[in-house]
């Protein structure tokens, strides 16, 4: 893919003795949703860790935008534009909606520092449409710790969208929420990332349906298969690889 903003070329990991990526090929391109799936243990959540560089890859080339990032330390990548959502939510509770955004916002996590400085313009301005896009502006003077778990996950997602990263890497968004939370997940993922680039972990199958993106499918060290939902699902080898006989 000659326009990938994101292009993995024969990236290999061991942990110890066993391989989790032999030679692993994954493009993604610019303005592109992309969801990976596959068993648990595939290696889905260490693919993040090498992308945002929290892991060394012991061969192979990770190029963002055309430069290799396989050696650049954590901050150096985040600061060419990958953000990243983990897994379980970690706002402030004790904190106002809008305070979490400005906090993440100044990268001070101190509150005497953020009350002691003048609140930046542009700031503000990114942090209102920010909480519009995740559905939290009757919310930003309620207590963090207030929102429903589902709402949480969002406000993350606003914290990683305030600094406009190029590229956002999702762990999981939906996991915990109830069936209705991750529908409608799916719908604010869609809307957020309209005309930006994602990779989204997810092992929640009616999200993934819903979200009607390309699929990759992670299993023994390399992709297994790639296409839209309606490919993967009729994949034999996926159904039993992962889908399971229900799929
Ligand atoms: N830092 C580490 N050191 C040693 N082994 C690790 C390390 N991180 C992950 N592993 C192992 O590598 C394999 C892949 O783990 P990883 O968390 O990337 O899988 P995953 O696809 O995200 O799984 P899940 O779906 O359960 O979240 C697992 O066997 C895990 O135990």
């Amino acid at each position: 893919m000659g326009d990938a903003m994101l292009d993995i070329r024969n990236l290999n990991k061991k942990f110890g003795g066993l391989a989790i990526f032999s030679d692993l090929n994954l493009q993604v391109g610019k303005g592109e949703l992309r969801c990976i799936i596959g068993p648990n243990g595939a290696g889905k959540t260490t693919l993040f860790n090498l992308i945002t560089g929290r892991l060394r890859s012991d061969s192979g080339e990770i190029r963002f935008e055309d430069r290799d990032i396989c050696r650049l330390p954590v901050n150096e990548i985040a600061r060419l534009g990958i953000g990243r959502k983990f897994q379980a939510p970690s706002v402030f509770e004790e904190m106002t909606v809008w305070n979490n955004l400005m906090v993440a916002g100044t990268g001070h996590r101190r509150a005497h520092r953020l009350f002691s400085t003048k609140t930046d313009a542009g700031l503000a301005a990114r942090a209102e449409r920010v909480l519009e896009s995740v559905r939290l502006t009757a919310r930003r003077d309620d207590l963090a710790g207030s929102l429903s778990h589902g709402q949480k996950q969002w406000l993350e997602i606003g914290i990683v969208m305030l600094n406009d990263p190029r590229l956002v890497l999702l762990d999981e968004p939906t996991a915990g929420m109830t069936v209705s939370e991750t529908a409608e997940t799916a719908d604010l993922i869609q809307e957020v990332f309209r005309d930006r680039t994602a990779i989204i972990i997810e092992h929640d199958i009616s999200f993934v349906r819903r979200l009607d993106s390309r699929v990759t499918v992670l299993n023994r060290g390399g992709v297994m298969k790639e296409g839209s939902f309606d490919e993967i699902a009729a994949d034999a080898a996926v159904r039993k690889a992962y889908l399971g006989e229900e799929a």
